[in-house]
């Protein structure tokens, strides 16, 4: 198929990308590099620009007869979104309605869509199903849910067929070393942890002690960013116009902040400097996929072991300390 992937010079895009690629998919990186890098794209198969450049959107597609999208073109710092909730409305909200608006007047149906856990809030059942109530507790996860909406809507008035995949912690680089993690500035658990290992940084800080989970510190469900690539591809061989499909993308397996530092300092072989600090606002305990629903839908699971995941990033961040460096 001819695709267009937004964003896809970013982390999870770009692996994405490389999955297309590798299953013989004609592929279209579209991305402005705001946080994306240029050589996480093949040169050849980017085109840099914003999603609220409607015009150049419309000509890309039309020109590459384009059939499907996948768009992981977003702001997606937490934080952030709540001290600066313009910038992630416009951004998310605004610019993906623009996307959608090209789509459509070229007669593009389909479109798989990075969404997310935060899309539930603090979950009331664990480990969380898709029909779990959707509550965000920040603007960036109302702002994908804003968009899962649209997308019913337009489902359901012009026939788009659409994949809301909500991840969990996306994480792990490719295995073959090429495209990693490198976000500026990093927030994210695993790449803080490798930076003190690889003496970057001073020590990591266990946002708090005090939740209710056997060890006291948060539990998520990481996910290898290769399982989630092989999820979209899956997702996108279901995909048909007028039809739609809501998956979480987890393992269902969960892992605390300590034991993910103590799991680091296996595979690494250097003792993580770790301080206990305060909880970060808005972070809900427990965070762990039921990946039952995707397994059925797309005949899709997640391979790859938290081991693994924690391996492939080391072989990235060992390998490129300062990134993609551009
Ligand atoms: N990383 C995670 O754990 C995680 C979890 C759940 C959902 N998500 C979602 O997955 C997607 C990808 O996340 P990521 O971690 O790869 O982020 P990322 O920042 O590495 O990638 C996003 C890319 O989109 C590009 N971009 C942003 N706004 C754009 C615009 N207006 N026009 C064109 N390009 C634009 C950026 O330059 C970047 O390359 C996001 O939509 C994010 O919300 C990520
Ligand atoms: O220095 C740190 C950084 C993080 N954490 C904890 O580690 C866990 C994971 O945090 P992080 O890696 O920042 O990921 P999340 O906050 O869980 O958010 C990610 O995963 C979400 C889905 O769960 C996505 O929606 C977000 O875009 C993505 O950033 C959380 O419990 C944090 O409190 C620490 O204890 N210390």
């Amino acid at each position: 198929m001819n695709i267009l992937v937004t964003g896809g010079a970013g982390y999870v895009g770009s692996h994405a990308v490389k999955c297309l690629m590798a299953n013989g998919h004609d592929v279209w990186v579209y991305d402005n590099l705001v946080y994306g890098h240029k050589s996480a794209a093949p040169a050849d198969r980017l085109v840099v620009g914003d999603l609220h450049e409607s015009e150049k959107l419309t000509k890309l597609l039309r020109d590459n007869q384009i059939e499907a999208v996948m768009h992981f073109a977003a702001y997606a710092y937490v934080g952030e979104s709540v001290t600066d909730p313009a910038k992630y409305y416009q951004n998310n909200v605004v610019g993906t309605l623009s996307l959608l608006d090209a789509m459509r007047e070229c007669g593009v149906q389909k479109i798989v869509f990075s969404s997310t856990c935060a899309t539930y809030g603090v979950p009331q059942q664990v480990p969380i199903p898709e029909d779990h109530p959707q509550a965000p507790i920040n603007p960036y996860g109302y702002t994908k849910l804003v968009i899962e909406r649209a997308m019913e809507d337009y489902r359901h008035a012009y026939g788009l067929g659409y994949a809301a995949l909500r991840y969990f912690n996306a994480s792990g680089a490719a295995a073959d070393g090429s495209i990693g993690e490198d976000h500026d500035p990093e927030t994210h658990l695993i790449p803080l942890i490798l930076d003190v290992a690889l003496g970057k940084r001073d020590s990591i800080t266990v946002f708090g002690t005090d939740y209710p989970t056997p060890d006291g510190s948060c539990i998520r469900d990481y996910i290898h960013v290769d399982d989630l690539a092989d999820a979209h591809l899956a997702a996108l061989n279901k995909l048909a116009p007028g039809k739609s499909l809501k998956l979480n993308l987890g393992t269902g397996r969960g892992a605390s902040v300590k034991e993910v530092i103590e799991l680091c300092e296996e595979v690494t072989g250097k003792e993580i400097a770790t301080l206990l600090g305060e909880r970060r606002e808005g972070d809900p305990p427990e965070l762990v996929a039921n990946p039952k629903t995707a397994e059925d839908a797309i005949g899709w699971k997640a391979k790859r072991s938290m081991r693994e995941t924690i391996e492939s990033a080391w072989a990235w961040h060992s390998a490129h300390p300062d990134g993609y460096a551009d």
